[in-house]
């Protein structure tokens, strides 16, 4: 184990901004800041029910997932050409390149766009087209990782499964959200096992909002690899067990987790005891265009809410690599990099 250097707390901040990172729960739609929503809106020749970009950024308030939900997929409405998908991941790869993200998988929502008449190639090659440019010039590893809208049918989730068949080389796997109480990941038992056959990888939200059942059954059932959020496993001491045991990875979004109510201050929030209980949480901004910060923000306000350590820190962008759908070889330099970013900061090189 890295014997993490003796730095001090007052540059945590400095360092968690500092160091490379990967970005495992991010939705391209959740990327989409007001200022481009009105000028897709305008490009498009579309209106929307809000007269400026502050009206609409002060609509921002949220109670639960579903209040978010309602606003997220209305704002995604502007989407009609593969340039707009394009130029949505753009903004965010920048973005994301800024705040030493070395590699991030995207989730995006294909039945948003294909029940609008979208077809799934325009949604397909604009995020396809965004990531390959954005090894190029911008030197981050982007991939992409269809989710399936768990309030809709498993019909909708096989037609659209069927509708990205000639597109499976450009996604690495598939997921699973949107409104969760009501929708356990069983529901989706076939779509995954045949996701699955296909050679995907697999992921689930599971444990934002739902019990600790639905983390059960999307590893036992879904036979996922991580669980997005997964902040609801504190309740459920074997369920911890487990997933310290097998490694599971929880991609966690504090910042989300506040804006949703799920926790009633990010002073509550469990990210350390998660850690602390072995577990390979990780850090990530899943929505930041609408809960006000990307994957940095989220670091340096959980870190100065519950006061978490530099051992913390590297423990989660080290998971964060681990944890990667990349390869070995990627994931062995990218953890070269951190150890010498912590142990440069000692030098007091920033
Ligand atoms: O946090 C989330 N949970 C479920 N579905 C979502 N779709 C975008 N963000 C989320
Ligand atoms: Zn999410």
């Amino acid at each position: 184990m890295f014997k993490v250097p003796p730095i001090p707390t007052e540059r945590i901040p400095e360092l968690l901004r500092a160091m490379p990172k990967a970005e495992l729960h991010i939705h391209i739609e959740g990327s989409l800041e007001p200022e481009l929503i009105f000028a897709l809106a305008q490009r498009n020749g579309l209106s929307l029910p809000y007269p400026s970009v502050e009206a609409l950024r002060s609509a921002y308030a949220f109670t639960n997932l579903q209040s978010f939900l309602d606003i997220y997929y209305a704002g995604a409405s502007v989407l009609l050409h593969e340039q707009d998908f394009y130029d949505m991941a753009r903004a965010y790869l920048v973005r994301a390149a800024a705040d030493n993200v070395l590699h991030t998988e995207l989730f995006f929502d294909p039945q948003t766009h294909t029940e609008r008449g979208v077809a799934m190639e325009t949604v397909i090659n604009g995020l396809h087209r965004a990531c390959v440019d954005a090894k190029t010039d911008l030197g981050i590893s982007a991939t992409l990782i269809l989710c399936f809208l768990r309030h809709l049918s498993e019909e909708s989730a096989f037609e659209t499964l069927e509708q990205a068949q000639p597109y499976l080389d450009k996604i690495v796997g598939v997921g699973l959200d949107s409104s969760e109480v009501g929708n356990p990941p069983e529901k989706f038992a076939r779509v995954f096992a045949r996701c699955r056959e296909l050679g995907l990888h697999l992921v689930a939200h599971a444990g934002e909002e739902g019990p600790p059942a639905y983390i059960w059954s999307a590893l036992d059932v879904l036979k996922v690899e991580r669980i997005d959020h997964g902040v609801q496993a504190v309740h459920d001491a074997a369920l911890m067990q487990r997933l310290a045991q097998d490694r599971i990875a929880l991609t966690v979004c504090p910042l989300s987790n506040q804006k949703l109510c799920v926790f009633p201050n990010l002073t509550d929030h469990n990210l350390a005891r998660l850690l602390d209980a072995g577990l390979a949480a990780t850090v990530n901004s899943d929505d930041p265009a609408y809960f006000g910060g990307y994957i940095n923000d989220n670091f340096t306000q959980v870190f100065a809410a519950t006061g978490m350590t530099v051992r913390h820190a590297y423990q989660l962008a080290f998971n964060s690599f681990e944890a990667s759908f990349a390869g070995n070889a990627d994931k062995r330099v990218w953890e070269h990099k951190l150890k010498e970013r912590f142990e440069r900061f000692m030098e007091h090189d920033y």
